[in-house]
């Protein structure tokens, strides 16, 4: 899997990462989601450039010019519930894309600290040989985009799978390089050191589904 680390280089997006992460922003959820979805935009165009091109011919009101347009079939799956802000952001950008939805959640059967991860809903078309594009703000353990992997495999072999998230934790990144496909890449706009005894990322952000839409009970 090659890693594609956003941040890495400064940019705007610094900003709009550290408004994800500020507990005195983070709180307003408009402005949460809504900074998800332009790093999703952002990461995006970034993996655009990954794709492949054919010449066309467009004609405007005064001539004719041959441009290169991306020529892939796109699916754009996202994880429930975070995932639906970066999936509007990879929307906005690839707007011709089919779409998938898929539920990936940790249900703590006993305590807090341990948790299984459970997939219960999916809705997908066919992913034979297209570009399958993988969203979840949030990478911790990686448990939730392996688990989803392996969900999707009864709906066709896709051609190239990209992950896109906010922020992984090192750990995680690894876990799902040895899981995805070789040819597979991660676009992410972060990458921090560690994971807490729960699974959470540190320092993180808390947690991305609450955070975008409302605490859920815990079941
Ligand atoms: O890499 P992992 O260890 O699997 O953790 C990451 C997952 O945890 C969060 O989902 P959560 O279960 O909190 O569901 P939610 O989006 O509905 O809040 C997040 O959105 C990822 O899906
Ligand atoms: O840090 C984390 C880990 C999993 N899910 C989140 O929303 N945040
Ligand atoms: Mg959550």
């Amino acid at each position: 899997m090659t890693v594609h680390h956003l941040l890495e280089k400064k940019s705007i997006g610094n900003k709009f990462v550290a408004q994800l992460r500020d507990m005195s922003v983070q709180k307003d959820r408009l402005r949460f989601r809504r900074n998800v979805e332009r790093i999703g935009e952002i990461l995006g165009y970034e993996l655009s450039k990954s794709l492949r091109y054919a010449e066309q011919n467009i004609t405007t009101p005064l001539g004719k010019i041959k441009m290169n347009l991306p020529e892939e079939e796109i699916v754009i799956c996202s994880i429930l519930r975070a995932g639906l802000p970066l999936h509007t952001g990879l929307l906005n950008y690839f707007d011709d894309a089919e779409n998938s939805f898929i539920s990936a959640y940790r249900h703590h059967p006993n305590d807090d600290e341990n948790f299984e991860i459970l997939v219960e809903y999916l809705a997908s078309p066919s992913l034979e040989g297209k570009i399958l594009i993988l969203a979840d703000p949030m990478l911790a353990t990686g448990s939730s985009f392996v688990n989803v992997l392996q969900a999707l495999e009864t709906m066709g072999n896709p051609k190239e799978i990209h992950l896109v998230s906010v922020i992984g934790a090192k750990e995680g990144i690894e876990y799902v390089s040895r899981e995805f496909p070789d040819n597979s890449h991660l676009w992410i706009a972060t990458i921090d050191e560690k994971l807490d005894e729960k699974g959470y990322i540190v320092p993180g952000l808390g947690d991305a589904g609450d955070l975008c839409f409302g605490p859920k009970l815990q079941h």
